[in-house]
């Protein structure tokens, strides 16, 4: 157990409902949230945790940034990946000298939080379990899935055992791994395709399951793991997600069942939308496309691999951002024209 509280930046869907199961099961949280409502309702009347994996409220104290007070030991970074740079500027006076931050986001928000705070106080997670902010002290919990953790370096410390443990109470299929990496680049191929299926209303199981839209969800899958490949990362695969069939030169039948496993495990969730759908059809505001899957294809160009979906993906996901293109199946088209003539 950590000899200061851990704290949780950004408690919203991620942050919040691991919040409300590390406090459930006694270990000493607290919640850091720039929303001052509902710092307000996880203090006061508790968190509502919703769902059909289990149903509870739980008491969690709670902190808006500005009352932060003294360093802690542990700090779980679960902001969007765009408001990544300014929670560490903000979280960094707080973080103990020997003490570090585990990103539970999306992206390769470990290397920004490397650069901000050193590698040694960085530690990796990947994150595949859905749910969403309801308001004030309201969560729904969708579904359970993949919860990882790792070292940057691929190392294995007293540290990253106990993190594990305690990933472990909230999810018991926790993994430890050697290979943190491959489980981002893994979700980085599987992210492109949820940015995919939120060009249109339908659901992440409509999208997966609709034929029309395969030589997309292929596509984005084969870019990123074409670029992962050339860095020389291993990608692993969760939740109906196999990285090998999407790898160069793998046929397209291996790839075709990944994408029906990816539309049958979506089938079973209360979160039917992803996070990006939710960001552009519910709360109205910018996605993380860029960090998260433009940076593909900056790191892509670095070592000569083109990935033409994916900026045309980035661009689609902007025209919607900015009011100039509907989300439906007509700017889904447009991804598709863009992948049979490429
Ligand atoms: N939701 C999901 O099912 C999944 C999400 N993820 C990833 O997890 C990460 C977190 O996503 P999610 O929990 O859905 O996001 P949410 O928007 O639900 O929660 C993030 C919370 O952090 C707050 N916040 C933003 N900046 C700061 C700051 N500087 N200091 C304190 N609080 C801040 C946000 O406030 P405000 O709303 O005002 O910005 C919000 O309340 C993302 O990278 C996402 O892609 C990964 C797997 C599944
Ligand atoms: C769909 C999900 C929950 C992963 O399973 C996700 O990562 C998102 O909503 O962005």
């Amino acid at each position: 157990m950590a000899a200061s509280p851990i704290l949780i930046w950004g408690a919203g869907a991620i942050g919040g409902t691991l919040g409300a199961y590390w406090k459930r099961a006694g270990l000493d949280v607290v919640l850091v949230d720039q929303v001052a409502e509902h710092v307000e309702a996880c203090r006061t009347r508790g968190l509502a945790i919703t769902g059909p994996v289990e149903e509870f409220t739980q008491v969690v104290p709670a902190l808006t940034p500005a009352e932060v007070r003294g360093t802690f030991d542990i700090i779980v970074l679960a902001v969007k990946a765009q408001a990544t740079e300014a929670a560490l500027a903000q979280l960094k006076p707080h973080l103990a000298a020997d003490g570090y931050v585990l990103s539970a986001q999306n992206g390769l928000n470990e290397l920004t939080i490397a650069r901000a705070v050193g590698e040694d106080r960085t530690m990796g997670c990947f994150v595949n379990f859905g749910a969403d902010w309801h308001g004030p002290g309201e969560i729904l919990f969708g579904n359970r899935a993949a919860v990882v953790v790792g070292e940057i370096d691929g190392s294995i410390r007293e540290r990253t055992r106990a993190m594990h443990q305690r990933l472990a109470i909230f999810e018991p299929n926790a993994v430890l791994t050697d290979n943190i990496w491959g489980y981002l680049w893994g979700k980085l191929a599987y992210g492109a395709m949820l940015f995919a299926t939120a060009l249109t209303n339908d659901s992440m199981s409509e999208n997966f399951a609709d034929p029309r839209r395969t030589i997309v969800f292929d596509r984005l899958g084969r870019e990123v793991m074409a670029v992962a490949k050339a860095r020389g990362v291993v990608p692993i695969g969760f939740n109906g997600f196999d990285p090998e069939v999407f790898a160069p030169g793998a046929p397209p039948e291996g790839s075709a069942a990944s994408i029906a496993a990816l539309a049958e495990f979506n089938r079973h969730t209360a979160k039917t939308h992803s996070g990006i759908w939710r960001d552009l059809a519910v709360r109205k505001r910018k996605t993380e496309v860029d960090p998260q899957i433009g940076v593909i294809a900056t790191l892509g160009a670095e070592v000569g691999v083109a990935t033409p979906a994916i900026a045309k993906l980035v661009d689609l996901i902007h025209a919607i951002e900015d009011g100039e293109k509907p989300m439906a199946f007509s700017t889904f088209q447009k991804l598709i024209d863009t992948c049979a003539s490429t």
